[in-house]
């Protein structure tokens, strides 16, 4: 079946190349007989790749089916037509009488060596032994009248299996097109049993009960029957069998009828199905909504001894099918073109009475056409496009060093001055600088003043923020103090803040960070509502700062006049801190970075061990305080954070003619963005270690956008709020091109925008600072090394690669 769909999608990406209309029905024909033929007889009937004789005949009785609505004499009593029929069956008993005897002959060699045995072998088998012979004998007859039955029933499997199953999937098409929510779905549900970016051919062929995971597609199949069903059943009335008319009780008798179980009606029916019984829901077919499908009302296939023997095999074929091709492809019907295909010579072409009569039925243009099964109408003329697939396998998930600049620079980092431009002395930026820079104090982020717009062609649809708190504090505030009396004091620098800590200040650039989102993301793109709703969710890490800065960040979004909860996952698994264990990650850290013997780590401790002697003699730390030399760590927030609220910087208790002077600050803050750089990105293992460690909240994201693309979420805006370590660690997995000290208020923005019209495409912007991200990735980095408008599989196919389906990979990693 996986070998026919593919050959399929090769029809399909011939379309695609030549860009034609063409009539879908007339291609998924060729699949349903090449599968028929596969599974029944275990012959290729090839009509995928070649002008297959047997299909050609097929298609030609059909042409000379009466059509049930005409009135016309002529028509319904056309003297050729038993003349014409009799000439074709004869010409598919001939070709199928051939395939039987051939598989005879070669049963005893091959058949009975394979487990799998096709539909005529089975029989062959069971004629074998019913007609008393030997079944391993070399000399076995069949008899005239066997293989009079065994062709005729092999038409009769081709004749029903055919042309249901290629109608069905046609309808599929249709109405995922028509319902792209539902089409996201499918593709979504594609994604988690295959992998994004990873088409489902070989995961097929290698484990073919994935199909039975394919709950959400098979709701989808289990509409499309309910709507446009492509058969019934008919039943030969008798003498003594009546049908109990349901409202008047009127016993009808059947003598001399047929009843016909229309499926159709008893899908479309208002009474069993309720009021929204025209509208395309495949939730109605998932298991959690079994109860509301009222009973023996979905019958496409009808029931009891005499129902459909193909159903399943049609069933795991559609799976397979729209498996195969509904990532791959964005398919639309053309009626609008329908004239330039007048001429193909196909059966609807030829007759001219299709395009008389209504045009549309249930406002529908592709209705059925009764002609052997219900077809769409004009066999679905359609356009074909390909859509952009990314294997995982050609998504590069390797780790590229970040640019060179003085941040990783270490001689330039030790023996330089100031802090190349970097400002760490309070929220505000000095005049003349302009906004964008690093600010360790109030990191830049979006602004309506610098916001660039995507073009119109686009429009967004979701967005994630993801911002680490400051250390800055509630309207009541902690004053730290110590009592000499108190023996236990520790030395170190003598200040009024402690660790975490909000300050006024810090709460104040929240306030204005939640204003400035606003600012764009409503005022200026209308894009949040304007409300707080449902829409809008915030979420925060087990540290109370958090809480904090969110508090007020939304007063500067919302000013809301009701309580908002914040969204916080227990402590010791959330994955925003993060808290989850991951012993492997933290090895690997350590084995490298903080607290690591590696001479590529202690080369700039080394270098800087007379700023340390300097800085410890002010402070009063223990020269072998190892907390405080095994990086720049400490004192670069007790520094830092004294300049950002004007502070001076400090002087030794016990000799206050000695202090920290700025060009020691500058030197630690130079170091401090050396470490960071070391640790999150020019180490080689700094990719493995954060994928490690900060791993499951990229597969939240990944899921987050999955969600939000298939609209299967009404969040619009997750905004995170979390910690330098948190957006270090992100901005670790997206290698970004500069690493830095991620500063108070940083931000990271995923902008998901939808392509406007046809194929719903969607891409993601990352916003760092305000402005587009650079990653060294090439995957990632694909305008000018931005991650600018990157098409959305290629990332998720990018953080599947990297941390696996539902953080599989960091668990094994975690573990390993
Ligand atoms: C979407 C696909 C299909 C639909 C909707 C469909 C529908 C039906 C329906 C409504 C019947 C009449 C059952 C009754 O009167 O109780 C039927 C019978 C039958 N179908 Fe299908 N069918 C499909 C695919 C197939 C396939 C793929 C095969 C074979 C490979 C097949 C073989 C048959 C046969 C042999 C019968 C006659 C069964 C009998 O009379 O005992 N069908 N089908």
């Amino acid at each position: 079946m996986v070998e026919c769909a593919e050959a399929f999608v090769k029809i399909l990406d011939r379309h695609v190349l030549k860009d034609d209309l063409f009539r879908m029905e007339e291609e998924t024909t060729k699949i349903s007989i090449d599968v028929i033929g596969r599974v029944v007889c275990d012959h290729d009937f090839k009509t995928l790749t070649t002008d297959n004789e047997f299909m050609r005949t097929m298609r030609n009785t059909l042409a000379w089916m009466p059509d049930v609505q005409s009135i016309n004499p002529w028509h319904r009593n056309h003297p050729l037509r038993p003349i014409m029929w009799k000439y074709y069956k004869r010409k598919m008993d001939k070709y199928i009488g051939r395939v039987l005897d051939e598989r005879f002959t070669v049963r005893n060699a091959e058949a009975r060596k394979t487990k799998v045995k096709a539909g005529i072998d089975l029989a062959l088998e069971e004629y074998v032994k019913e007609s008393g012979q030997n079944v391993d004998s070399q000399n076995i007859q069949m008899d005239a009248e066997f293989r009079r039955f065994a062709i005729d029933n092999l038409l009769i499997l081709l004749f029903a299996g055919h042309d249901t199953t290629a109608s069905t999937i046609c309808y599929c098409y249709h109405l995922l097109y028509k319902h792209p929510e539902a089409l996201a779905k499918v593709r979504r549900e594609l994604d988690e049993v295959f992998g994004a970016g990873t088409s489902a051919t070989q995961q097929l062929k290698d484990n073919p009960y994935l199909v039975n995971k394919l709950e959400y597609t098979l709701a989808v199949i289990k509409e499309v029957l309910r709507l446009w069903p492509p058969a019934s059943g008919v039943r030969q009335g008798k003498k003594g069998y009546f049908v109990k008319d349901p409202v008047s009780g009127e016993m009808l008798p059947t003598e001399g009828m047929n009843v016909w179980t229309t499926s159709m009606c008893l899908g479309r029916s208002a009474k069993l199905w309720g009021p929204d019984v025209d509208e395309f829901k495949p939730e109605r077919f998932l298991a959690e909504n079994a109860d509301s499908v009222p009973p023996n009302a979905w019958r496409p296939f009808e029931k009891g001894p005499r129902n459909c023997i193909g159903q399943e095999l049609s069933l795991i074929e559609m799976k397979v099918v729209l498996a195969l091709t509904l990532r791959e492809f964005d398919i639309r019907v053309a009626f609008d073109e329908l004239d330039a295909l007048s001429n193909d010579g196909t059966l609807w072409a030829k007759d001219a009475s299709f395009k008389k009569g209504p045009q549309k039925v249930f406002g529908e243009e592709m209705y059925q056409i009764l002609l052997a099964a219900a077809k769409p109408r004009e066999g679905m003329p359609a356009r074909i496009a390909r859509r952009k697939m990314h294997n995982v396998s050609n998504v590069d998930l390797g780790w590229y060093a970040p640019k060179n600049s003085w941040i990783n620079d270490l001689g330039r980092v030790v023996n330089g001055t100031g802090t190349n431009g970097f400002q760490f002395n309070g929220s505000q930026l000095p005049d003349r600088v302009e906004y964008g820079v690093y600010n360790w104090c109030n990191m830049p982020h979006v602004r309506k003043e610098e916001y660039v717009k995507v073009s119109q062609e686009f429009e967004l649809v979701y967005l994630e923020p993801l911002n680490p708190s400051g250390n800055v504090s509630a309207p009541t505030y902690w004053s730290v103090y110590t009592n000499p009396t108190n023996p236990f004091v520790q030395s170190g620098f003598n200040g009024s803040c402690q660790f975490p800590q909000i300050t006024r200040e810090g709460l104040g650039d929240s306030w204005q960070h939640g204003k400035d989102l606003y600012g764009v993301y409503h005022d200026l793109l209308n894009f949040l509502p304007s409300n707080m709703s449902e829409k809008v969710s915030y979420r925060v890490t087990n540290n109370v700062i958090t809480s904090q800065v969110a508090g007020i960040l939304i007063d500067g979004m919302y000013t809301p006049s009701t309580s908002v909860p914040l969204r916080i996952q227990p402590t010791n698994v959330d994955s925003l801190e993060p808290q989850y264990p991951c012993p492997k990650s933290t090895s690997m850290y350590s084995s490298y970075g903080i607290g690591s013997s590696a001479p590529e780590w202690t080369a700039h401790l080394t270098a800087a061990k007379p700023l340390f002697n300097s800085l410890d003699a002010v402070s009063g730390i223990a020269s072998d305080s190892t907390d405080w030399h095994k990086s720049f760590d400490h004192y670069y927030d007790n520094l830092s954070a004294r300049q950002c609220h004007a502070k001076p910087l400090p002087c030794s208790i016990n000799d206050t003619s000695n202090c920290v002077s700025q060009e020691m600050a500058d030197t630690v803050y130079r170091l401090g963005q050396y470490e960071y750089s070391f640790i999150y990105r020019d180490s080689p293992q700094s990719l493995q270690a954060a994928v490690g460690s900060y791993g499951v909240f990229l597969a939240e994201l990944a899921d987050n956008i999955r969600a939000a693309v298939s609209s299967q979420s009404p969040v619009l805006y997750r905004h995170n709020i979390a910690h330098d370590g948190s957006v270090s660690r992100l901005l670790s997995i997206l290698q970004i091109e500069q690493m830095v000290w991620v500063g108070m208020g940083s931000e990271v923005v995923f902008e998901i925008y939808r392509k406007r019209g046809y194929g719903g495409k969607n891409f993601i912007r990352i916003l760092w600072g305000g402005q587009v991200l650079r990653s060294s990735n090439p995957s990632l980095g694909t305008v000018n090394g931005k991650v600018d408008l990157l098409d959305v599989d290629i990332f998720l196919a990018y953080i599947d690669g990297l941390v696996g389906f539902r953080a599989g990979k960091v668990v094994d990693f975690c573990k390993s």
